[in-house]
């Protein structure tokens, strides 16, 4: 099993650090700045005898190193900074994106991409096109992020563990993000039960925000411990066949009566990636929240031009 990750930046070498720590595959990491991913995985190497890692981590500007990989995460890209949408990344990261997947795919033709550059949504959609791949290997990081968050805020509200509540955040990663009390629990309670719709919206807020709060801190750059580990979930998923299913930025044919757009959905992921599309029984008022959501992302792939 071989792990590319695209970017040696924060997310890229975070995540290459979880990758490489599990010992499950071998990992490569490039960026486009020479000497980065050479560093950095150096480093990470010299870890090997306290870690007890023993798979090997290559670092390297040429994209020589990801042949024959079976997975490849692209965070290669330009991140916000404080006031900016993730939209506004869009003109420099899609040609990024387009230009990391065509050198990875010539040289990884049987791998599954999951992509983080923002804006997500669009991103994938645009590696999926750029591909040619089948959906159910080309999705992007979006709801387990999202749901990330809204766990750590509820189970900070109710001194519970995190592990103990499952969110569901849906939609577009971004300000249309839609968050779903009704399917989202705190110990088996579900969120629309154990409080008012004031105090829903409250979460709703910071939830949709979460990104944005972290930017607000950091200033220079955004997130990327909580983003690094929920990618690492789900290849988890993928390397391990586990079946989970969890929230992924994922294009729709047909399901919840959307086609053409990728937006966060649940699905089943395990070996091969997408294994199944889940379709929740949402009520009218969370379906036309969806749809909203999708009709935002629509507007930002007609940016694209393709
Ligand atoms: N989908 C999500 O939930 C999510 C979460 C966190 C970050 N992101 C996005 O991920 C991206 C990366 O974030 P970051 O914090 O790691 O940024 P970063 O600036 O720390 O790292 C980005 C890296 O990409 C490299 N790069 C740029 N162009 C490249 C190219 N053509 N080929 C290879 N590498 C290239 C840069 O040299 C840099 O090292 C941003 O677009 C950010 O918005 C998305
Ligand atoms: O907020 C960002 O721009 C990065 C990422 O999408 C996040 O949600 O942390």
């Amino acid at each position: 099993m071989k792990i590319t990750v695209v970017g040696a930046g924060n997310v890229g070498a975070t995540l290459a650090q979880r990758l490489i720590e599990k010992d499950f595959a071998d990992v490569a990491l490039v960026d486009v700045v020479d000497g980065i991913p050479q560093g950095k995985t150096l480093d990470m190497r010299q870890s090997a005898n306290v870690i007890g890692f023993t798979h090997e981590l290559t670092g390297s500007d040429s994209y020589e190193v990801t042949a024959g990989s079976d997975i490849i995460v692209i965070t290669a890209g330009i991140a916000r900074k404080p006031g900016m949408t993730r939209d506004e990344l869009i003109g420099i990261n899609a040609k990024i994106v387009r230009e990391v997947v065509e050198k990875s795919l010539a040289l990884s033709p049987d791998a599954i991409f999951i992509i983080v550059t923002n804006p997500v949504d669009a991103m994938t959609y645009l590696a999926l096109k750029t591909s040619g791949l089948p959906r159910e290997r080309v999705f992007g990081l979006s709801g387990v992020l999202d749901g990330g968050r809204l766990a750590a805020f509820l189970a900070e509200e109710y001194g519970v563990s995190a592990a103990e509540v499952f969110p569901c955040v849906m939609g577009e990663h971004g300000s249309n993000m839609v968050v779903y009390p009704r399917f989202t629990t705190v110990q088996g309670k579900p969120m629309s039960d154990l409080m008012d719709k004031a105090k829903q919206q409250a979460f709703i807020d910071r939830c949709v925000n979460g990104g944005a709060e972290i930017v607000g801190y950091l200033k220079t750059g955004s997130a990327f411990y909580a983003p690094s580990a929920s990618v690492a979930y789900m290849i988890d998923a993928v390397v391990n066949d586990s079946g989970i299913q969890m929230n992924c930025a994922t294009y729709l044919s047909g399901e919840y009566g959307l086609s053409d757009v990728v937006i966060g959905v649940p699905v089943r992921l395990g070996s091969g990636g997408i294994q199944k599309v889940i379709e929740l029984a949402l009520n009218a008022d969370e379906k036309a929240a969806l749809e909203a959501s999708a009709d935002a992302v629509r507007k930002t792939i007609a940016a694209l031009n393709i």
